[in-house]
């Protein structure tokens, strides 16, 4: 009480106005009603700007939105973010079946979703209004002044460059390499299954053999075993860097530092892969993968593009085919496991086609004459990537206002996300869309092969996959030589048909395999 009358009349004078309360006027007022007078001023200021800041955040989003469907209030500052931390298919569907376009917002950035066949085509195809702008990490990681990242005419001009990589004189170099490494790999996991012979995800074992099988194909023996080694373990870092939204500061202890440090590695063994290819084919050797297939024509005669790449840019570009296929080939090989072991009728007709046109000899590595022979196995690759496609969607940005429809356009600096999914599902097109019929595309008059536009698990417009041969080739390949020389079986678990999706689609168990030798025919 003492202390309290001592700040009393210690305490200054708080001016007011006569007229008003002068019966007031030079009452002491105490010196902590003052201080706090002073901070509570800050505090009112300080919500006063936050709630404005807030509204303001509101009503932005709002006014962007417009008639879409989507929450009608944003969740202050993070909006979607906790949904985007673990997406999962229903969430997706919902939001894809909420409308053929849709909006949300996660960070404030504003983001429409497109479902529909014709709104996601239009979004691949309108350069002049949208570019893909991967993910925030994806930036920090491929590194910016990566070629994936050019538009316009620079990237139209670095593609037909790229476009020499994959054809069918660079894929029939591609194809031998590719059949031994898959069956070296058919050893390996037949020992080890027959070490334990418990069931086994196939999750990292798919993995490791799609990462060996690009580095070969793409670098040969210019990257030394335990260099491919490395960058396939911390590969890893890469794919689980790759969420839709990241911590924006690449601090140690983060997904995409880590992600950052696998780059490094990668790059360092790549660019060493690029000058050894340029001395090998300087020697006068003959191209025995990708960069020297590139090396060589550069040289060609008629070769009338760019002829200057420097070690890195090659090793950026072969990197670049690392990032954009590792994962989403690895997805499609691991649901072509699982499809084939679920259908087992199918299975079978991939088998006889096999032994027909190997003519039963099932040690005799697959060439592309021997590819064109199999449309059974085609038309199963092509359903299986149909019924899960590997990638789901991928995120635009809008340069400009997009008046992407009648009655809405996207506001500038957006993100447009075109997805698949419901292109890939249109009963219209794909009558018992969720079922595997390969046939569907054995028959050129089906409404499958009539609907081109449908099918776009590789893209469309002038970002399409540069890889798509390659990428089908392989799946096709390894499946193929896969179901002459083992069986598997596989484990089914409540969550075989559930997805998780870590950057592309796998099955939520890791897809449970036990694979045994297959009797010679
Ligand atoms: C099953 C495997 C694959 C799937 C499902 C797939 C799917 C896709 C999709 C959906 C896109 C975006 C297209 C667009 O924006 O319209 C894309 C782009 C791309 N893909 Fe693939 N891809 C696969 C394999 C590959 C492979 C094997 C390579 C390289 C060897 C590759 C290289 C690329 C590149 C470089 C781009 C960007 C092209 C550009 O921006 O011009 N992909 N891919």
């Amino acid at each position: 009480m003492a202390s309290f009358i001592r700040q009393f009349t210690s305490s200054a004078v708080l001016p007011v106005a006569s007229s008003t309360s002068s019966s007031f006027v030079d009452i002491p007022i105490p010196s902590f009603i003052i201080s706090n007078s002073k901070s509570a001023t800050w505090l009112y200021t300080t919500v006063a700007i936050v709630g404005a800041l807030l509204l303001l955040e509101q009503s932005v989003y709002r006014s962007k939105k417009k008639h879409l469907p989507g929450d009608s209030w944003t969740i202050p500052i993070i909006g979607k973010f906790a949904d985007s931390m673990k997406p999962t298919m229903e969430g997706y569907m919902k939001q894809w079946n909420s409308g053929a376009l849709s909006a949300i917002s996660v960070f404030n950035i504003f983001i429409v979703m497109a479902s529909s066949n014709e709104y996601s085509r239009k979004i691949l195809n309108s350069p002049a209004h949208a570019e893909p702008c991967l993910v925030h990490s994806a930036k920090q990681i491929l590194m910016p002044d990566n070629w994936v990242f050019l538009n316009g005419k620079s990237h139209v001009e670095y593609r037909k460059v790229l476009n020499t990589l994959f054809t069918r004189k660079a894929l029939s170099i591609y194809i031998g390499i590719q059949d031994a490494i898959a069956r070296k790999h058919f050893v390996q996991w037949l020992a080890d299954a027959q070490k334990d012979p418990s069931p086994q995800s196939i999750m990292m074992t798919a993995r490791h053999l799609n990462m060996i099988t690009s580095l070969r194909v793409f670098c040969g023996n210019h990257i030394p075993e335990h260099g491919a080694i490395e960058i396939s373990e911390k590969y890893w870092d890469i794919t689980q860097a790759l969420e839709l939204v990241n911590f924006p500061l690449a601090v140690p202890g983060t997904k995409v530092y880590r992600a950052i440090q696998a780059r490094k590695v990668a790059i360092k063994w790549l660019e060493l892969a690029a000058s050894k290819a340029k001395t090998s084919v300087a020697n006068g050797c003959e191209p025995e993968c990708m960069l020297d297939e590139w090396v060589k024509e550069l040289e060609a005669p008629g070769y009338k593009g760019r002829k200057d790449f420097s070690d890195r840019e090659m090793a950026m570009v072969v990197f670049s085919f690392l990032f954009a296929s590792q994962d989403a080939m690895s997805s499609g090989l691991i649901y072509g496991f699982q499809h084939l072991a679920d259908n087992p009728d199918i299975l079978a007709k991939i088998r006889e086609e096999q032994y027909r046109v190997r003519a039963g000899d099932v040690d005799k590595p697959i060439t592309l004459e021997m590819l064109d022979q199999m449309p059974y196995l085609k038309a199963f690759v092509k359903e299986s990537m149909r019924v899960k496609p590997p990638v789901t969607m991928v995120p635009y940005r809008t340069t400009k206002a997009f008046p992407i429809s009648n009655d809405y356009t996207v506001p500038a600096n957006s993100m447009v996300i075109p997805s698949f999914y419901n292109s890939l599902h249109d009963p219209s097109v794909f009558p018992e869309h969720d079922k595997l019929i390969p046939d569907r595309w054995l028959d050129p008059n089906s409404s499958a092969n009539t609907n081109p536009r449908n099918y776009l698990v590789f893209g469309s417009g002038p970002h399409k996959c540069v890889g798509i041969e390659y990428a089908t080739m392989n799946i096709g390949l390894v499946l193929a030589t896969a179901s002459v020389l083992m069986d598997w079986e596989h484990h089914i678990t409540p969550e075989s048909e559930q997805v998780q999706i870590i950057a592309t689609l796998f099955p939520k168990d890791g897809c449970l395999m036990k694979f045994t030798p297959r009797p010679r025919p």
